[in-house]
């Protein structure tokens, strides 16, 4: 009597299941040339990390044994891979460290105060013919007719086609700086109308320089392990004089909270640090959730129709981002810096947008704050002992951030119209007086060379530093996953011991049903499904089958063949096992099935075939498991030899 494909199939599979899900591998097996279509079985070798060819698998059918070096083997494995990952981690910090120091210096040397200019292209209803700003070279601009021209030296000149990513490609270093602890402030600055919220807001499609620093500091940080960030967003806008918490709740519940939309104090402390007394800090834990707040922030900002631009901002919009680090080189403590991005409402002559009313007194407010800006930033740059902090809220709010020990960066935006060249000409020359005394004009040629070549030194220096910090957390990464991985297995095999002894405590009573009566088992089993049992346990539907008829059940362990014992599987069908399973962890095992009574003949149970076919007398029938499987299929011996001593204890099950 022939069985079909999958019935066949399943009987010799089931009471290796019983057995613990495998493994029977013949190491003269040719899979190549066999029709028997099963994945492949290899033995895991502890500390060995990927399992050995298809071809030569090292082999073992350990049942009942786990031998103890292989566990001592695993674990000194793990040791070797723990402190590898301490050595490298200390590398990656001081790699770090050489990055800082030499960014540190590259901004040092370039200047605390930078400024670079953009000019915005030609908008869609505005006449390309003009004889707008020029740009000659990346540090130079051009303004004004053939023979009254000016020239202005800046650090970085952005053309029209510029795009956003070009922008902030530049802007990067101060943000990192930031993350290394040093306080820093972004400014966009110029006329009404010139894109100054197009480059710090950016659009959906091309995000400004906001968006794209906060997506950069919640990267870099989840690169540095050795340091714990923590990130803090808050927005405010000075309007008229007044700041306005942009994340306060939008429609009020209480008059208090009405009020702290517009009073918020500026608190100055003895160190010079500044605090905003009740504006709301959210605590971000990833971009999307920061990129989210912040939408809603700016969405909240004052805006109005001017005769510039539709949608112009009428007072200065600041976020801040307050950056938590915890690390060894802060001596385990907390160190704070700020980032400051302010996108600064346009400068505008009021004459030329016919502004009257509330526009009008918006306007004045706007050109006072950003005069006492422009001196603050004049005064540092002198040197000078006094710097006017307190002539304007917005300098008050960034007198931490702005100074000496912080870093600036000012985008001065220009309009490409030749309408617009006074109000360039402006701009300009308040970048002139913010670059001050380190006008490219004013240094020595000579000096002029040497910087230049201090500054690439440093830009060398960091991007090897950068580079060897990229490879070693690669490293790291690569030596962390075999770690987890060795772990894992290591638990799997070693630790399941108090996860069976739960599982078994929640399902005492089930079990006591189940040695009471084998049919209470079956019952059991269909009710609950073979969820309710450890896989190796749950019977398949061959050995429920057989249960009806049977009516009695053997534990696996005493299903566990010795030598040359044969498993009764079916009517029709003998299994045979060569070695003794309990004893042997590094022999194959062999496995051959026949008919009684055929004495020459094997089957090897193709899936595409419904026959089965004969092979000679002294060919093993092999059955192999996946590349995937192996691990698992190892760790389920170790698995099963404790289960097979736990249920045996438990389960006094009468034996056929
Ligand atoms: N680089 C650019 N590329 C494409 N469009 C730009 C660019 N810069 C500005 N624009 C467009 O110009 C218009 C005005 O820009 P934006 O509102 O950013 O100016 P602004 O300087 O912030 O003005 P205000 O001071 O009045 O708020 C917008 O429609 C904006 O999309």
């Amino acid at each position: 009597m022939f069985l079909s494909i999958e019935e066949a199939f399943e009987q010799i599979c089931e009471p290796l299941q019983r057995l613990g899900d495998f493994v029977v591998i013949d190491s003269s097996f040719d899979e190549s040339k066999s029709d028997l279509n099963v994945p492949l079985v290899e033995t895991l070798s502890p500390g060995v990390d990927s399992p050995s060819s298809p071809t030569s698998p090292s082999l073992y059918t350990d049942v009942n044994l786990v031998p103890e070096h292989e566990k001592k083997e695993f674990e000194l494995a793990i040791c070797t891979l723990e402190g590898e990952l301490v050595e490298l981690r200390s590398k990656q910090s001081s790699l770090e460290e050489k990055r800082r120091e030499a960014l540190n210096k590259l901004l040092d040397i370039k200047g605390s105060i930078r400024v670079f200019c953009r000019i915005r292209p030609f908008l869609s209803h505005e006449r390309k013919k003009s004889f707008g700003p020029i740009v000659s070279g990346s540090e130079k601009v051009l303004i004004g007719s053939t023979g009254n021209r000016k020239e202005y030296i800046l650090d970085r000149v952005f053309t029209q086609d510029a795009s956003q990513d070009l922008v902030f490609m530049e802007v990067e270093p101060i943000l990192r700086s930031a993350l290394d602890g040093h306080n820093v402030c972004i400014f966009a600055y110029g006329q009404t109308g010139t894109g100054k919220t197009f480059t710090m807001e950016g659009t959906a499609e091309c995000p400004g320089i906001v968006p794209q620093a906060l997506e950069l500091l919640f990267h870099q940080a989840s690169l540095d392990e050795s340091i714990s960030f923590s990130f803090g967003l808050s927005m405010l806008e000075v309007y008229m004089g007044n700041l306005r918490d942009l994340l306060a709740q939008k429609t009020p519940r209480k008059r208090w909270e009405s009020l702290s939309r517009s009073v918020l104090n500026i608190q100055t402390d003895a160190d010079g640090s500044v605090e905003i007394e009740r504006l709301h800090e959210v605590t971000v834990t990833d971009f999307a959730q920061a990129n989210k707040l912040y939408n809603l922030g700016r969405r909240a900002r004052s805006t109005s129709w001017t005769n510039v631009n539709e949608l112009s901002s009428r007072s200065h919009c600041l976020t801040r981002i307050s950056i938590g680090r915890t690390g060894s080189r802060e001596g385990g403590k907390m160190a704070t810096s700020k980032l400051w991005m302010v996108d600064l409402g346009g400068s505008e002559r009021l004459l030329k947008t016919q502004a009257t009313g509330q526009t009008l007194d918006e306007g004045k407010s706007i050109n006072l704050s950003l005069s006492a800006l422009g001196d603050v930033i004049c005064a540092l740059k002198r040197k000078r002992n006094h710097i006017p902090y307190r002539n304007s809220k917005l300098t008050q709010i960034l007198r931490d951030s702005v100074g000496d020990r912080s870093k600036a960066l000012m985008l001065v935006h220009l309009s490409p119209r030749e309408d617009d060249i006074g109000e360039s000409i402006c701009s300009l020359s308040f970048a002139k007086r913010a670059r001050g005394i380190e006008s490219s004009k004013e240094i020595p040629e000579e000096l002029k060379k040497q910087k230049e070549k201090r500054i690439t030194e440093l830009e060398e220096a960091m991007r090897d530093a950068e580079g060897e910090c990229r490879r070693v957390r690669n490293q790291i990464q690569l030596v962390e996953n075999q770690v987890r991985e060795k772990k894992r297995l290591y638990a799997l095999a070693y630790g399941l011991h108090e996860d069976l002894k739960s599982y078994q405590g929640n399902r005492q009573e089930n079990q006591r049903e189940m040695v009471e009566t084998p049919t209470t088992l079956e019952k059991s089993i269909t009710a609950n499904g073979s969820l309710s049992l450890p896989r190796f346990m749950a019977p398949t539907v061959c050995s429920r089958q057989r249960l009806k008829t049977d009516s009695s059940i053997r534990t696996s362990s005493e299903l566990a063949p010795r030598k040359h014992e044969k498993t009764h599987l079916s009517k029709d069908l003998n299994i045979s096992f060569e070695n003794d399973m309990r004893n042997s962890n590094t022999k194959p095992l062999r496995l051959s099935a026949k008919k009684p009574g055929s004495e020459d003949s094997g089957f090897v149970f193709s899936p595409t075939s419904t026959k089965p076919l004969s092979i000679p007398q002294n060919k093993r029938v092999s059955v192999s498991f996946s590349k995937q499987t192996i691990n698992k299929a190892s760790l389920l011996q170790h698995r099963r030899r404790f289960s097979d001593s736990e249920i045996g204890k438990r389960f006094k099950v009468p034996v056929n």
